[in-house]
């Protein structure tokens, strides 16, 4: 079958889009992970997927697809490429588009400098909802929150954990560039406390408006950028009190803005989204 495929990327965060909004499309886990490929696909962090609008109060749907071939809840990086594809392929002619995801409804809005920005709905902080497993566990409070005491590689980290529609863990650290992204990133990604495994940011702040971010991404591995991981992040610095409402991130590849205006708010998402080149592959 040959498949059209737009590639794109949110803050180096990058994409295959494909376009399921006339006909149903449905890959197989290793057709997607084929796809994700870098040597023998087209290469992406993530398979998103446009569909049509599942209910008349939203536009459209879109599934996002690890890397891994498993599908997940939300994507952050995602939702501003999404805007942009229907935007750029004459699927709406909206600049603020309502899309159902496995999480929930979204909205991304497309601004007039070509970056996006997307509500992304209110954290989830209640473990059971994130899933993580903090039975046995102490809560550390600190500020007016709490991060868990995990065991880990032969260490205990204090992790803070948050939903933001897909699972996320926080460690901060001194130094993003000398933070052990790839020895605990993949222990944590599927330590047992996490039952559908996790995200793993590591969060480096420099001000109380500035922070640095690499996040080890469930089924993705160490991406460049995420964005629920930048959301997630921030939100968790507010809640112990290290950071304001509105926080720059920098990650590897690029700068995001995130504001919280804490419980109840929804989290609003500023970043780039950017088209990289269309092709057609056979899968
Ligand atoms: N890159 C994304 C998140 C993609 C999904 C994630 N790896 C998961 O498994 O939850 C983003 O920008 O949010």
């Amino acid at each position: 079958m040959k498949l059209r495929f737009t590639k794109m990327q949110g803050a180096g965060n990058d994409f295959v889009v494909l376009d399921a909004t006339r006909q149903p499309l449905t890959l197989t886990p290793e057709q997607y992970r084929r796809l994700a490929d870098r040597r023998f696909g087209v290469g992406a962090d993530q398979i998103l997927i446009v569909g049509p609008a599942p209910a008349p109060d939203v536009d459209f749907s879109y599934r996002i697809v690890n890397a891994d071939g498993g599908e997940v809840e939300q994507c952050g990086n995602g939702a501003r490429c999404f805007a942009k594809f229907v935007r750029d392929q004459g699927l709406s002619e909206k600049s603020a588009i309502r899309v159902s995801t496995h999480s929930g409804v979204i909205e991304p809005r497309l601004q007039p400098d070509g970056r996006v920005t997307v509500n992304m709905g209110a954290p989830v902080f209640e473990p059971a909802r994130i899933p993580f497993d903090a039975a046995g566990l102490a809560a550390q409070p600190q500020g007016d929150h709490a991060q868990w005491p995990v065991e880990v590689a032969g260490q205990t980290v204090p992790l803070a954990v948050a939903s933001m529609g897909n699972p996320h863990a926080v460690l901060r650290v001194d130094d993003v560039d000398r933070a052990p992204v790839h020895e605990l990133g993949p222990k944590l990604e599927s330590h047992t406390r996490f039952p559908r495994r996790v995200n793993v940011g590591f969060l480096q702040v420099v001000s109380r408006s500035q922070v640095r971010l690499r996040v080890y991404e469930r089924g993705a591995g160490e991406t460049l950028a995420c964005g629920t991981g930048a959301c997630a992040a921030v939100v968790l610095g507010i809640r112990l009190g290290w950071l304001d409402p509105w926080v720059e991130v920098e990650t590897r590849g690029g700068r995001l803005g995130i504001e919280w205006q804490g419980a109840g708010h929804p989290v609003w998402m500023t970043g780039p989204a950017v088209t990289v080149f269309e092709g057609e592959i056979e899968i």
